[in-house]
């Protein structure tokens, strides 16, 4: 996350840290978002490589143990089936990840509630990007979990001309500040929209501008999770 601050300790309950693998430790590389006790949706382009995935709950600090911290391992990845990792443009960059053993719910560690099939927010809508990710460009991934303000930007701002064009769909979410975005290691996670006085989990952090993550005009794009909800019910029940 490019500006914003720290946010207060896990104050996004849903808030999951995506991590893989190497040698003998394991390395954050994604957020995601804790939608049944067993079930996390993440990007598909996430986890559209071949690796041994943990997903770790009530996270605030990626290096410490907290003591609030539950460990998971993952049994199945559900990629979107139309996902095609050459084409971030096409959309469908999302996947559900299947926990080996339930989450336990309390102060620290929650579900997310999702928004109902084919909402659209209307510009300006108050929104929160939260993530682990570098914290500009090119730079490094934050310890600590951050959050930044990120009103919507309606799709028929975001797909002009000047904006993204017809790189964005209607399947997605754009959001920006001035100066904030996300920013690599935030891929997945949540953008958590105020809907009647109640966080709804409206985005899956997609892309950024290749240019830099927070550059004029190329707000952060989203996977819209309201078009998403029957292929999601679908798997999760
Ligand atoms: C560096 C930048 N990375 C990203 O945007 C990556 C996702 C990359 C998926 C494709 N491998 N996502 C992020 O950094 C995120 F944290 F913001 F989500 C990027 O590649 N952006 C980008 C690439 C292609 C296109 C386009 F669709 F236009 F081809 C748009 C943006």
């Amino acid at each position: 996350v490019v500006g914003g601050e720290v946010a207060r300790p896990n104050s996004w309950r849903w808030q999951i840290s995506l991590q893989y693998l190497s040698g003998s430790s394991y390395y954050h590389t994604c957020g995601g978002t804790l939608i049944r006790t067993r079930w996390v949706m993440t990007a598909a382009h996430c986890v559209d490589t071949q690796r041994t995935w943990r997903v770790v709950l009530g996270e605030h600090d990626i290096y410490t143990q907290e003591g609030t911290e539950q460990y998971k391992s993952v049994s199945a990845v559900h990629i979107h089936p139309q996902w095609n990792s050459n084409n971030v443009a096409a959309g469908y960059d999302i996947a559900l990840l299947r926990l080996s053993s339930d989450a336990t719910l309390n102060s620290y560690v929650q579900l997310a509630a999702l928004p109902p099939s084919g909402q659209i927010l209307p510009n300006n809508n108050p929104c929160y990007i939260t993530g682990w990710g570098r914290t500009q460009t090119g730079g490094q991934i934050s310890a600590k979990l951050k959050q930044a303000y990120l009103p919507v930007v309606d799709y028929q701002t975001c797909s002009s001309s000047s904006w993204w064009g017809s790189t964005v769909k209607t399947t997605m979410v754009c959001a920006g500040g001035y100066n904030e975005s996300g920013c690599q290691g935030d891929s997945g996670g949540p953008l958590n929209c105020q809907v009647n006085g109640q966080y709804v989990v409206h985005g899956v952090t997609s892309f950024v501008s290749s240019l830099g993550c927070n550059t004029v005009r190329k707000p952060t794009v989203f996977t819209r999770v309201s078009a998403y909800i029957s292929w999601i019910s679908g798997i999760v029940g």
